[in-house]
């Protein structure tokens, strides 16, 4: 297959990005919109709501219906916030063919269950059409809408328990601007993709605090190996914690002034209420969505993720930002990697 059917469910700076891309390596594109406003101003604007205004292109169909973005389609991407996909994945379900590729681009972890998203959405299916198996691929890796929607080269990863299905999305979404590696390592790629957004916040809050470049790469550093720690306990590949879903995002989401989670975090470690620093940015900020889950992880398997756990006192208002660094600071004091000096 060179040119494929995709429908896009959710019509943020992220599925706008991508969908203008799956447009341009030459796919027919569907993208499904919550809201009749939204799809209104996108047909009259033809404008994605990003700085400097790249194009929408004019053959990207768009819809409020689940069906008309499900139906007959080859691939399928989910890309709303992570609060939704659970219940997007339960509207497709009718709709999806027994071929039909599921990806996606969301990245999570979800409350209560503690599950990824392909994993959210392969539980969802289950239940609704427990006939389907369908594959299900993640894409992640750091890839700012801002940056894809004009062209910039980026590469990220498809990783997927089917080979067949990474294989194919590779293929098909590759090009000059996007270079898509593959991996079977889905729960490590995924669980980089919701904590990184967590050492996001951390890092915007030390920002928000005042303190510099050697602040952020202690914190970037120290998130991998909470990172690496909790998905190794979990058996995940120790190859993916230097790969692009890991340490490439974090660079690009705790670095970059495009990324929601740290302007979010920028502005609550200067004083800014959370509410009111998530209105401001106005766009999904998943560290904070992820992080019940993160720590619930980290308990169960007895990780310990001091970075996440103070980002937590800290939204939670129970730790002050300003107190926070010498929490953390002021920690026992131990080897850097896990058998330094000892017997
Ligand atoms: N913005 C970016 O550069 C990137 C974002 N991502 C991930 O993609 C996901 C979406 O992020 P953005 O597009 O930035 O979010 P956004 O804040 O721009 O858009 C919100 C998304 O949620 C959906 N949504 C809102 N209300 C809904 C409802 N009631 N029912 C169903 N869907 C609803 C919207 O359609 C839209 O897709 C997040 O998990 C994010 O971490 C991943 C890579 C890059
Ligand atoms: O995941 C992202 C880039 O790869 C987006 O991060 P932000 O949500 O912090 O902007």
């Amino acid at each position: 297959m060179q040119h494929a059917r995709v429908g896009v469910i959710g019509s943020g700076a992220w599925g706008l990005a991508l969908a203008r891309l799956f447009s341009r390596e030459g796919h027919e594109v569907t993208v499904w919109s919550e809201s009749e406003q939204t799809v209104e101003r996108l047909r009259e604007t033809r404008v994605i709501p990003l700085p400097n205004d790249p194009e929408l292109p004019a053959d990207i169909a768009l819809t409020t219906s689940v069906e008309e973005a499900c139906a007959d389609k080859d691939v399928v991407v989910f890309v709303t916030s992570s609060r939704f996909v659970r219940s997007m994945a339960a509207q497709a379900a009718p709709f999806l063919g027994p071929k039909t590729i599921l990806v996606c681009a969301t990245k999570g972890l979800e409350e209560g269950t503690m599950d990824t998203m392909t994993e959210v959405i392969a539980n969802e299916l289950s239940k609704v059409r427990p006939e389907l198996t369908p594959a299900v691929v993640a894409l992640s890796g750091p890839s700012h809408a801002e940056e894809v929607a004009f062209d910039m080269p980026t590469c990220i990863v498809a990783a997927s328990d089917d080979k067949d299905a990474a294989l194919l999305v590779q293929r098909l979404f590759s090009g000059d601007v996007l270079r898509v590696y593959t991996s079977d390592d889905v729960r490590g790629v995924e669980l980089c993709g919701a904590i990184k957004n967590v050492i996001a916040l951390a890092c915007g809050i030390a920002r928000g605090l005042g303190f510099g470049d050697n602040s952020s790469a202690a914190l970037i550093t120290r998130g991998i190996a909470e990172m690496r720690r909790l998905g190794t306990a979990f058996g995940c590949d120790p190859e993916t914690f230097f790969g692009l879903a890991c340490t490439g995002d974090l660079v690009v989401t705790a670095g970059s002034l495009h990324s929601r989670n740290l302007r979010c975090g920028k502005m609550i470690g200067s004083g800014m209420p959370v509410d009111e620093a998530v209105k401001k940015v106005g766009a999904v900020i998943e560290g904070l969505n992820a992080l019940p889950a993160v720590l619930e992880l980290s308990q169960r398997l007895r990780v310990e993720m001091p970075i996440c756990e103070m980002v937590d006192r800290v939204v939670s208002g129970e730790v002050a930002p300003e107190d926070a660094t010498a929490l953390l600071m002021g920690r026992e004091l131990k080897a850097e990697g896990p058998a330094a000096y000892e017997d």
